[in-house]
């Protein structure tokens, strides 16, 4: 809502105000956490959505929940926040859309939403590249082992032998994706510049041309595809199906000597059984940009391994990628508001 305040070119005081005329129709009202701050939409992206939202805080929504719920049309949600749950749902009636700020939806309740005539949107266009740079990344650093090397490099006495910073070579190794979607795919692109042999395992497999294309070998089993690769990268939603996918006995069958990646979601390993296999040699090492839950407590054994490298959900966090995701959130509820098709719609399955 733009507000122009005509004053008199003589006199230029404020008894010579003609008029006060209110521009424009009032933009759609949209919900977001706060601006700002580890859960609030970035500073910078502020702009872009005041030019089509008059945008509204929780805490403005909460202090005056009546007026202000009435208006609200969309929500964006920013790295899980708002919660949506049953209580927020009733408290906005004229609710049509809520857009996700990434791909993975395991935190909502698609149902529900649903049940309240509300449409769901995520952002998968923007997450992909910047997703799988994080997957190589953590396997890049793990196999170097960057973070046992620069506590090495910056210690006062740099005192190490060859053996503590001894990698594991990447060229000539084998990966493993489990979970060949978008950002898998990505992975595999990435891997094949690193000459590494691929394997991977998805619920449907992909063409053959795209197989040639990254040299990826498909296993229907991930049992094989686990004792074979040298490092395992996961790269599944967060489903009941893939809940604890990876546990003691998944990780006995992969090699003493390869390396757990896990950009997915926490929840998809049993961490009780990764860290056991980790203190005892099951497997050489793990990096995590997730885990169950995040950020995991202050003591857990996790924190504790040096065989561990842990990131606190980086996933598409560059300046570039989160931008686009809210171009992309933007689009859906633009989409939404004026009854056309969601770009990236997500159904209740
Ligand atoms: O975790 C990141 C996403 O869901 O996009």
């Amino acid at each position: 809502m733009e507000i122009i305040i005509c004053v008199s070119s003589d006199t230029l005081c404020l008894s010579s105000l003609i008029f006060v005329q209110i521009m424009e129709e009032e933009l759609p009202w949209l919900l977001v956490n706060e601006v700002g701050g580890i859960r609030g939409i970035l500073h910078s992206h502020v702009p872009f959505l005041k030019k089509h939202f008059h945008l509204i805080t929780m805490k403005e929504f909460l202090e005056n929940r009546k007026d202000v719920g009435k208006k609200v049309q969309a929500i964006y949600l920013w790295w899980h926040k708002p919660v949506i749950d049953k209580e927020l749902l009733q408290s906005l009636p004229n609710l049509k859309v809520i857009a996700n700020s990434g791909v993975g939806m395991d935190h909502l309740d698609l149902n529900l939403i649903a049940s309240f005539g509300v449409k769901m949107a995520n952002a998968p266009r923007a997450v992909s590249s910047t997703t799988a740079d994080t997957g190589m990344a953590l396997l890049l650093a793990s196999a170097r082992r960057l973070v046992e090397v620069h506590n090495i490099s910056i210690s006062p006495s740099m005192d190490y032998c060859e053996a503590d910073i001894l990698g594991v070579k990447v060229a000539g190794a084998t990966l493993g994706i489990i979970g060949m979607g978008r950002i898998g795919y990505k992975i595999a692109v990435r891997a094949k510049a690193f000459e590494m042999n691929i394997l991977y395992h998805n619920r449907t497999r992909r063409k053959v041309q795209e197989e040639q294309a990254v040299g990826a070998t498909y296993c229907k089993k991930i049992d094989s595809l686990l004792q074979q690769a040298d490092f395992v990268m996961l790269v599944v939603s967060l489903t009941p199906q893939t809940h604890k996918l990876i546990g003691k006995r998944e990780l006995e069958l992969m090699k003493p000597t390869a390396t757990l990646i896990n950009i997915s979601r926490g929840a998809v390993v049993d961490q009780e059984a990764l860290v056991a296999a980790l203190q005892t040699g099951v497997i050489r090492a793990a990096a995590l940009d997730v885990t169950a839950p995040e950020p995991l407590p202050r003591d857990h054994a996790l924190l504790k391994l040096k065989n561990v490298i842990i990131t606190p959900h980086l996933g598409i966090k560059t300046d570039k990628a989160t931008y686009m995701i809210t171009e992309e959130a933007v689009e859906n509820i633009l989409a939404a508001l004026n009854g056309l098709p969601l770009p990236s719609e997500v159904l209740p399955s």
